[in-house]
């Protein structure tokens, strides 16, 4: 159990959104005690008063940390994802305040990966359909518009962590592969990619959407990309609801131009279980509906509350930010019998030598020096030999560019 300035157990971290147990027992197993763990997110108002005094929070994807929750949280240094997704923090109103953000961003791939390539078999065969009627007590014994999965095309838009594990397990059960992506990408197995989105559109039996969100994947597929899609062919969308024109589905599912689709995260997702979901998608058998769930095994939520524990655990114990999104990174070793510092600034010219210049001031020897930039932000650690003076730390807080400094241990 490493040693810090301050005792573990007055670092407060703030889970939210049920995050697996495993985080809290990974953070337990290395001492931190003081954790405030809830079931549900909070609204902004909520988070507000909840974080003002935390150290770090862990959320999932509802939970929305924005620019004023990192301006109530004058204690925050660091925030765990403990999803994939990042695009619910402000990262920029993150890092201007010193916090580090971390994310979990490969343990639920596989089973988002295995979720899609179910939905598209039970589409391609009309289950959900004949599904639905039999709760109805009607019975749609027909072969009448069910295929096979073997031999047809899968369109996957976006060919990272999630894609191409996609493209791997369509290509085992026999389907041919085409993917587009911004990134010249290497196609795995037969896979080939697609050079622009309409070939893609206009081949694809199925096509899957795991992009991320971002100001270009918003609305990417409207009307216009639909159209472009093969008469009956299949939607699937397990990235972000940002990514697909709910209305202009809804209007190709009315009017028989896509066979079916599979919609997982929904442009206004309810807040709660309790709240109730509203969707045009409703009213379609052929449409399967999933609360955003694309991630959500058991195998996975294990995994990720590991994952993120540990990263925020290695981030207050030594310092290091290996893997953060917004921060840079830097691996720390341990080292015995020194004190280290953390400063993180704005990334402007001079900051490393005003360090310096306050260390060798006071006569104090630098061990070791880490730092890292990126294009807004700098991080230093020093460790030095003897010990710091109050005024050496005031010194060192009121350098110009300065965001945060604190003593680790
Ligand atoms: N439904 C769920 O529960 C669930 C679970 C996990 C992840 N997700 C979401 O799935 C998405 C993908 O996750 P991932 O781990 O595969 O991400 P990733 O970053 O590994 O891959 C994303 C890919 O999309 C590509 N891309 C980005 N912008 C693009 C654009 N405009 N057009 C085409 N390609 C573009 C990137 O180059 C990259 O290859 C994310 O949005 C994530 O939040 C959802
Ligand atoms: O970004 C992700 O990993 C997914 O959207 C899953 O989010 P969740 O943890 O809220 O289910």
């Amino acid at each position: 159990m490493a040693k810090i300035s301050l005792d573990k157990d007055k670092i407060r971290f703030l889970l939210l959104e049920g995050v697996h147990q495993s985080a809290v027992d990974t953070l337990k197993a290395d001492g931190y005690t003081n954790i405030d763990y809830l079931k549900t997110s909070l609204p902004e108002a909520e988070l507000i008063e909840r974080i003002s005094d935390a150290h770090f929070v862990g959320i999932r994807s509802r939970t929305q940390l924005t620019r004023r929750v990192f301006e109530s949280a004058p204690k925050l240094i660091a925030a765990g994802c403990f999803c994939i997704g990042t695009n619910q923090v402000d990262l920029e109103a993150a890092q201007e305040h010193g916090v580090a953000v971390f994310n979990a961003p490969f343990s639920n791939t596989r089973s988002v990966a295995e979720l899609v390539i179910a939905e598209a078999i039970l589409l391609l065969r009309g289950i959900p359909e004949k599904s639905a009627a039999c709760h109805r007590g009607g019975w749609l014994k027909s072969a009448a518009g069910a295929y096979e999965i073997r031999g047809k095309t899968l369109g996957i838009i976006g060919y990272g962590s999630i894609g191409s594990q996609v493209s791997v397990l369509a290509e085992s059960l026999g389907m041919k592969v085409a993917f587009y992506d911004v990134i010249t990408k290497l196609p795995l197995g037969n896979a080939v990619q697609a050079r622009n989105l309409n070939e893609l559109l206009n081949r694809a039996d199925i096509v899957s959407l795991h992009v991320p969100e971002t100001g270009a994947t918003k609305n990417m597929i409207g009307a216009a990309e639909i159209a472009q899609m093969k008469p009956g062919a299949i939607l699937i969308n397990a990235s972000r609801g940002t990514v697909v024109d709910i209305d202009a589905l809804a209007r190709a599912l009315g009017d028989g131009h896509l066979g079916g689709t599979a919609i997982d995260v929904f442009p206004v997702e309810p807040r709660s279980n309790t709240e109730e979901f509203v969707s045009p998608l409703r009213a379609f058998d052929n449409a399967i509906l999933t609360p955003h769930i694309g991630g959500s095994t058991q195998e996975a939520q294990e995994n990720i509350g590991v994952e993120v524990a540990e990263k925020l655990v290695k981030y207050s114990d030594n310092g290091t930010t290996t893997s953060s999104v917004n921060f840079p990174e830097v691996a720390l070793p341990t080292h015995e019998n020194v004190h280290r510092l953390l400063h993180v600034h704005k990334n402007i010219p001079g900051v490393l030598t005003a360090i310096n210049q306050v260390f060798s001031s006071h006569d104090i020897n630098i061990a070791s020096q880490y730092l890292q930039t990126n294009d807004k932000v700098g991080y230093v650690v020093v460790d030095i030999e003897r010990d710091y003076s109050e005024v050496a730390l005031k010194q060192l807080r009121d350098i110009e560019g300065t965001i945060r400094c604190r003593v680790l241990f």
